[in-house]
């Protein structure tokens, strides 16, 4: 019988996200039928306590998105069981191996990062890094390359890689996995991805919410690390890698790997030129008042809650091409999108030559809050006005459906995707050991320069697009954010 435990399951991660997703693959039938459950912590609590809580969590999403069923979740809270644990502990461990027996099992690491050395030797001296059982690492390992690779090691001493599953959840959102399928499984784009049709890209990940509790952690890390180092570099590898032979996981990581190798290492000179970094101060979003970064905090605070960095590729393809990134708490919206901007045409037959007249076709692929692949291209505008009126018009995608009146399909968890693979043993959709290495390389490289102390963060007021710095960063390329929605 396989086994997944997760470690940390009375924590955030596991009662917002991976137990609600456990709920919805038990309820769409796509748990294997002998999987066993398993919610370790420290605290001491009965296996009905815990499924209480557990049900808790996961009835109102399920109820929200119309997929309660008692049914489901009495098939779920058939498979789950609750044990006390010290996971950094064999001996304590040693209950739990009894519990799941002699099938894979699988460990999800939802704990704080700094325990994963002590808990994956504690794993491996409790028999429970047999060469069938496999490791599932949150986001983030390290702090820096030189924490990760400490942590890696004890990792790799433990487990051999193709049984390590270090998890980036954008990975596992619908829209970019259909990145790959619009690149890959079209000719109409390929053609024109690349520095003679692409002008810039941009990658925008705004959220409305702030620190708030998470600030222990938080103030540690800082945007860069939180956001950048994975989701962020992850979705600029889909759009910039060149076609994988085939989608097994070492192929398309392997590409990956190459773009981010070709990343042009940021030196603390042109740190000041292509960084921007920033904190909110006090504001308003989504028509609340709310306070800021260093009042969450209680103290002051040099901790980037916005980042925005301007990357060049330096590879045939992307020669000349930015990639413009920014990310930060408390903005005006939920917005995560990536935007491809094409080159304008070269010259006007249009409004007497006027170019600019003529808006540039845009690919705005949103991830959040809506999922769309949306084309801007130019149309006629109906009339009989003797000279021809040209007018943008946006062509969605909207992935996935051919019936306009049918009814989307729900829009899943992130984590139900890839818990699904970590169980099948599919790495695809995980970051290999180089991957996160050379992110780390890249990154470390711009936190170096920061400590210089030459790129402080700049504040912005809750419920803005950041600090005016990074409005410029565009700016003085002559381009600017996207802002419209599509
Ligand atoms: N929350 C989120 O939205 C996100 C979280 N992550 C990552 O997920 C991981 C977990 O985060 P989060 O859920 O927020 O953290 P929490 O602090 O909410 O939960 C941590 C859990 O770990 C348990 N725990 C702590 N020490 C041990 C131990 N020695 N043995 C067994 N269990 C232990 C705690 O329970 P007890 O005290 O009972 O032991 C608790 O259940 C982190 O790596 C984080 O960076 C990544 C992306 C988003
Ligand atoms: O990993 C993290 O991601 C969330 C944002 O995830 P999303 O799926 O809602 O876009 C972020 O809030 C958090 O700080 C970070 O650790």
């Amino acid at each position: 019988m396989a086994a997944l435990v997760l470690f940390g399951g009375g924590g955030d991660l596991a009662m917002r996200m991976l137990l609600p997703s456990l709920y919805f693959l038990e309820h769409d039938g796509l748990l294997p039928d002998d999987l066993k459950i398993i919610g370790a912590a420290r605290s001491d609590e009965s296996r009905d306590e815990y499924l209480a809580k557990v049900r808790a969590a996961v009835e109102g999403k399920a109820e929200a998105d119309d997929a309660w069923s008692d049914a489901a979740w009495g098939r779920l809270a058939g498979r789950l069981d609750y044990l006390a644990v010290d996971a950094t502990d064999p001996e304590s461990l040693k209950p739990l191996k009894d519990r799941v027996g002699d099938g894979p099992t699988t460990s999800f690491l939802a704990v704080s990062p700094s325990l994963y050395g002590r808990i994956v030797t504690a794993l491996k001296a409790a028999g429970l890094a047999g060469e069938h059982d496999r490791v599932v690492l949150e986001k983030p390992v390290g702090r820096d390359l030189e924490t990760f690779r400490e942590i890696d090691d004890a990792v790799a001493h433990a487990f051999s890689e193709n049984q390590v599953f270090r998890i980036d959840h954008y990975l596992g959102k619908e829209t970019v996995q259909n990145l790959i399928a619009l690149r890959f499984g079209n000719t109409v784009f390929e053609p024109l991805w690349n520095n003679l049709s692409i002008d810039h890209v941009q990658i925008t990940v705004g959220e409305t919410v702030g620190v708030g509790d998470r600030w222990p952690y938080y103030d540690e890390y800082g945007a860069l690390r939180d956001m950048l180092q994975n989701h962020m570099l992850q979705l600029l590898c889909l759009v910039a890698m060149e076609p994988p032979a085939d989608l097994d996981p070492d192929s398309v990581r392997n590409e990956k790997v190459k773009v981010l190798r070709s990343l042009r290492p940021i030196t603390p000179d042109e740190a000041e030129r292509v960084t921007v970094r920033g904190q909110y101060v006090g504001g308003v979003v989504e028509g609340e008042p709310v306070s800021g970064y260093d009042e969450e905090r209680g103290q002051d605070s040099d901790t980037e809650t916005f980042v925005a960095i301007r990357a060049d590729i330096d590879n045939w393809r992307w020669a000349g091409v930015p990639f413009f990134m920014r990310t930060g708490k408390r903005l005006p919206e939920k917005r995560t999108e990536i935007v491809i901007q094409f080159k304008p045409v070269p010259h006007s037959i249009f409004d007497h030559g006027d170019r600019g007249a003529l808006a540039a076709n845009r690919m705005v692929i949103e991830l959040q809050p809506e999922e769309d692949i949306s084309l801007s291209v130019m149309n006629k505008r109906p009339g009989l006005e003797q000279r021809m009126q040209l007018q943008p018009i946006r062509m969605s995608l909207s992935w996935g459906q051919n019936d306009r009146d049918a009814r989307p399909p729900r829009r899943r968890i992130a984590y139900e995707r890839l818990l699904l693979d970590a169980l099948a043993g599919d790495s695809t959709l995980f970051v290999r050991r180089d991957e996160a290495e050379q992110a780390w390389k890249w990154v470390d490289e711009v936190s170096d320069a920061w400590s210089e102390g030459k790129v402080r963060p700049q504040t912005y007021a809750a419920g803005t697009w950041g600090p005016e710095a990074a409005t410029a960063l565009l700016a003085s390329t002559g381009r600017e954010w996207n802002t419209g929605h599509g």
